[in-house]
Parts: C-alpha cells; structure tokens; sequence
C-alpha cells in the first residue's frame, strides 16, 4: 500500500474556547476558528486523517518534510516513516515540531486502522476497551459564576462527582489572572474541592508551571494532608534537577513530565534521574502515538504508571493498548461549556462517558473519529 498523496484541508468552525496570552484555554464568545484536517492518501485509495492546529501543518510543513518523506512509501512502514522524519528535525531550523511530526503519525495510524478495518487501540494490543476518566478543568478565571475562587471550584467539582466522575484535576490560576500565580490560593482551591467531594474521589493539581522550589514545596506539602494523588507541572520541566529535588522531598507522586520535548529520551533521562513517579507524555507532544506507547512501556519497565497527556482519539488509542495507565484526561472542562457537544466537524464525541465515569473506545476502524466531511467541505477555507 504505497502513499500516494499528502493533503490538508482548512475549514472553520464555531468555538466557544478563547486562549490567554500564555496559550490557556477559557470559555469565551462564539468565534470561528479554524481547523486542519490532515489527510493521507494510498495508491488503493484508502484515506487517514488527523486534526491539527493549521500554522502546525502549514504548507511549508508539508511540502519540505512530509510529502518528500511519505510519498512513495508503504503506508505500513510506519516506524521507517517516523524515524526519517524524527532525524530531519534536528535540520529542520526548528520547523518540523513535535507537535507537526504528531500529527502525520496520527494520520498514518489512521489510515492503517482503517486499510484493516480495526481499532488502533486493538492494532497496538487492545489491553481494554473502557477507561475512567478523570475531569481536568479548565485553567482559572475571573469569571463570576466561573472558575474564579475557590467556591467556584468545589461547586464545579460537586457537578462534576454527580456527572459521574471518579476523579479530578483542577489547573488551578495563572497569569493573566490578576492574582496569580498564588501558592496559597491553590491551595485554597483544593482544600475547598477536597472539603465538598470527600475523600473517595482522587484529586490532582496541575498549576502555575514557573513556581520556584520553596513554593513547589509548600504546595506539595499542603497537598500531602490533602491526600491528592499527584502533583503535576509547578516548575519549568527543562529543570530535571529541579523535579530530583522536590521528588526526594515530598511524598506525594510527582508526574512529569509534559510540555518537555525530547520525546521518550528525555523522559528517560527523567525516571534515571528520580525527576518524577509517574511519566507522562502526550500523542500531541511526543511526536505521536508510538513514541507515547515507547514512554509507557518505558514506565512499566521501572514499575511506573504513564499518565497519558490530553484528551481525543489519539490519547485513547494509547490508553486501550497499555496496563499502565489509570486514568483518560477528558476536558477541559469548565462550567460555561458543555463538554459532551461535539465540534460542529464531528458527528459524536471521541470519549462519551457513562454515569460512572466510564469511557468506552471507539470500535470504529482507524482513530475512530466519527468526522462531518459534508460539513468540512461546506466550511473549507484553503
Ligand atoms: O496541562 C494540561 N493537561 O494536563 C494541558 O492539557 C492544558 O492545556 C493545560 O496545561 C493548559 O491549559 O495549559
Ligand atoms: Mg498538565
């Protein structure tokens, strides 16, 4: 099955998501925004696709690195593919990113799962077909009635237990927000949490990701007599060193790493150097689905759990293949949107989720992304 061709295809679409000036999302007025939807064609005619971000999968992007590495190959020789394009990024003066090289490895998946009519999740070793999720809010705001104090938070939560969550995460305030970054009002927040869900539902943190060691430390320790189940990203994560020294110092889980590139290198390097107890990495972030599967079985191999980063078909393709993982990142989630709509360019929702918090994969072939071509090609921009 040799590639054929390598598309993208812009179209907008309606969001109710604004970003703030560090990239955070937070529920704003309806915009449109657009799309790409990255599609990777064989000479038998079989399609996989991806979504991404357009600026990742620019014109640029595809015509110097994935078209001159894709064209021509077979479709099956996907770790080949992803090798050739992983060594042409150190050349590539930073333009082939993580996140672009994610993107055409999901595509390739895609296309796989689809030419077998199977599941990639199966594909990759089918460990389960349902996973809890945990609920991962939204950054804080100041939106009255939104994610603005610490109240605001624990009535969040409360909605979030009687949806039927078993856990949750809040990312707690930063900058833009006036007051942030605040120690004391994190903790704050999750106190209030822990105080109106109780002590059955798992809680993490995944704050303001510059604090400094001694703020780290006073979180942690105040998350401890929380009993909060992990302590995610208060650091810069390009300090390993900085992470050896709050894990050797707290007894609460630390995970990490990620935003860090270097894909499952680096995240070596983090379980050599004590940086972290439980791994992390996303689809989006390591350069795909493969190299997310290298750091979970990396994780298992040390006795770790790998916590996949992110929510979406790729995140679930990872998470039904592998034991280690014991939660599926749904969000964000934030009490001005609703969750469960899908994107006007799907049909259905990648994750539902049941009254117990259960998610079910998709048993669709490929990624199992239920996509509105009429509605793309109606919207198409580019
Ligand atoms: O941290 C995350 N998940 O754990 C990300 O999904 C979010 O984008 C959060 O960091 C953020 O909004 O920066
Ligand atoms: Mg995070």
């Amino acid at each position: 099955m040799k590639i054929e061709s390598v598309n993208v295809t812009v179209f907008q679409y309606p969001t109710r998501r604004v970003s703030d000036t560090a990239g955070h999302s937070h529920p704003g007025p309806e915009s449109m925004a657009k799309m790409a939807m990255l599609t990777i064609t064989a000479d038998d005619g079989t399609k996989g696709y991806s979504f991404a971000p357009p600026e990742v999968v620019r014109p640029f992007v595809v015509n110097t690195f994935f078209r001159k590495v894709l064209v021509g190959q077979d479709a099956f020789n996907r770790e080949r593919i992803w090798q050739d394009l992983a060594h042409w990024q150190r050349g590539s003066a930073h333009q082939l990113t993580e996140r672009a090289l994610s993107f055409v490895e999901q595509a390739l998946w895609d296309l796989i799962g689809r030419k077998l009519n199977m599941p990639v999740w199966k594909l990759l070793g089918g460990f389960r077909d349902k996973v809890p999720a945990y609920g991962s809010t939204m950054c804080g705001d100041d939106l009255p009635g939104g994610l603005s104090t610490p109240d605001e938070y624990a009535s969040f939560a409360e909605k979030l237990v009687a949806r039927g969550y078993k856990a949750i995460k809040l990312h707690t305030w930063m900058p833009p927000v006036s007051f942030a970054p605040n120690p004391k009002m994190d903790v704050k927040a999750c106190a209030a949490v822990r105080e109106a869900v109780g002590p059955d539902i798992d809680l993490m943190i995944d704050g303001y990701h510059w604090y400094s060691r001694t703020e780290a430390l006073y979180i942690g320790k105040e998350l401890e007599k929380l009993d909060f189940a992990w302590f995610e990203e208060p650091m810069e994560e390009e300090s390993m060193s900085s992470y050896a020294w709050l894990a050797e110092n707290l007894s609460i889980p630390i995970i990490g790493p990620e935003s860090l590139g270097g894909k499952h290198h680096s995240r070596a390097d983090w379980v050599k150097a004590g940086a972290c107890d439980i791994l992390r990495a996303g689809a989006n972030g390591v350069g795909g689905i493969s190299p997310t599967l290298k750091v979970a079985n990396l994780a298992e191999s040390f006795g770790m759990d790998c916590e996949v980063h992110g929510n979406g078909a790729a995140s679930l393709a990872v998470i039904g293949a592998i034991k280690n993982c014991r939660w599926y990142e749904r969000g964000l989630l934030h009490p001005f949107l609703d969750y469960d709509v899908p994107a006007a360019y799907l049909n259905s929702i990648v994750d539902p989720m049941d009254e117990n918090g259960i998610v079910s994969l998709p048993t669709g072939p490929g990624l199992g992304e239920d996509i509105n071509f009429a509605y793309i090609e109606n919207n198409t921009v580019s």
